[in-house]
């Protein structure tokens, strides 16, 4: 049986648009993220894909507390993440998710040494490690993500992008957690490398029982170690989905657009996928289309599109829609493909 260690319900986050430069006056607000909900299973990762301004980071920033929420809510483990908290219940909450953020050259304070930026979390929670220990745990990590423990008087720039990326990998883990959120972890590094570091991260997740949302803008980089995708356009999750319903059987149009562009290195399956280029950017999502906000971009737009927004849910073969279940696979679409039959 799965067990949802992290339950998102409706999460939003607007950011004010203001005028003047003394008396700021708002005249409207960003929706980076408008209404977003998901489960996240102990043990599993949960894709979270979209082009970029999509919302993708802020969706992060807000699950590690650092954004308060406008509205919406977040359990993780029964306990509400931004409501009123135990000094002892935030304390824990701070230990047990993590975020492994892009750009392994700017993440890391240059004047630092690898001990340090490692070790850094243990000075805000010593109960994790006592003092005496730190150095031998710090070593330990370094191990565990593939680097030289006899490095940890090494400063940064004396590493490669993927090493440096493996050094923000062990400062996450330092506190055994059990949620990391990966912002984008690879984007910044070389094809060749951007596997091993995902390899490592699939190879923590089986050692340590992690979970993982992995964020990303290519669907290409989270397919092998996605247990679950979300696909997101301009502040929504438009689709939703087990790694084989999202690649194999994508029923949104926008995700079949984004798969469409991911590269397909066996020739002989080439043809059987269809190029869709999209047109135009994401719209801005201070002023989002009305309906759908995919519509002005989509091609099988209608009328129906701009008038009413379509939900996210299951939809049956007859066009009804269906409640959600855990092997449901809902899209945000009025012309979603509807390629399966499955409903429990
Ligand atoms: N602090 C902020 N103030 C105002 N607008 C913001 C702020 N942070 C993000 N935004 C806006 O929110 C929208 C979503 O941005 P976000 O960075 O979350 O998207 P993303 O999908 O992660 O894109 P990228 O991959 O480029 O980071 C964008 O339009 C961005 O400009």
């Amino acid at each position: 049986m799965t067990e949802s260690i992290l339950q998102v319900r409706n999460l939003v986050k607007h950011f004010p648009v203001q005028q003047g430069v003394v008396f700021k006056k708002t005249i409207g607000h960003v929706r980076a993220v408008d209404g977003v909900s998901f489960d996240l299973n102990r043990g599993e990762t949960l894709g979270v894909v979209g082009e970029s301004g999509c919302g993708k980071s802020t969706l992060a920033q807000v699950l590690m507390r650092l954004e308060q929420p406008t509205s919406g809510s977040a359990l993780f483990e029964g306990v509400d993440m931004f409501g009123k908290k135990s000094a002892e219940q935030l304390r824990s909450l701070r230990r047990d998710m993590q975020i492994v953020l892009q750009d392994p050259y700017t993440s890391l304070n240059p004047r630092k040494t690898v001990g340090d930026i490692v070790g850094e979390p243990f000075e805000i929670h010593p109960e994790v490690a006592p003092k005496g220990d730190r150095q031998r745990r710090v070593q330990e990590l370094l191990d565990i993500v593939g680097l030289n423990p006899e490095h940890v008087r090494r400063y940064p720039h004396q590493f490669s992008g993927g090493q440096r990326q493996r050094i923000g990998i062990a400062r996450a883990l330092a506190l055994k957690p059990k949620v990391i959120v990966c912002d984008e972890p690879v984007s910044a590094l070389d094809v060749s490398i951007q596997a091993q570091v995902m390899n490592l991260l699939g190879e923590l997740q089986s050692e340590f029982g992690l979970s993982y949302i992995f964020i990303a803008h290519d669907l290409g980089v989270v397919r092998h170690l996605s247990d679950r995708v979300a696909v997101m356009y301009l502040g929504k999750v438009v689709e939703t989905g087990t790694e084989d319903q999202i690649y194999e059987h994508p029923q949104h149009p926008y995700t079949q657009a984004l798969l469409s562009s991911v590269p397909v290195p066996d020739p002989s399956l080439r043809n059987r996928r269809e190029s869709i280029r999209l047109s135009g950017d994401v719209p801005s999502p201070a002023s989002p289309p009305s309906g759908c906000r995919f519509r002005t971009r989509c091609w099988k737009a209608r009328d129906i599109c701009a008038e009413q927004e379509p939900e996210l849910a299951v939809r049956l073969d007859g066009g009804e829609l269906a409640p959600d279940t855990e092997q449901g696979h809902p899209s945000a679409c009025h012309f979603a493909e509807r390629n399966e039959h499955v409903i429990s």
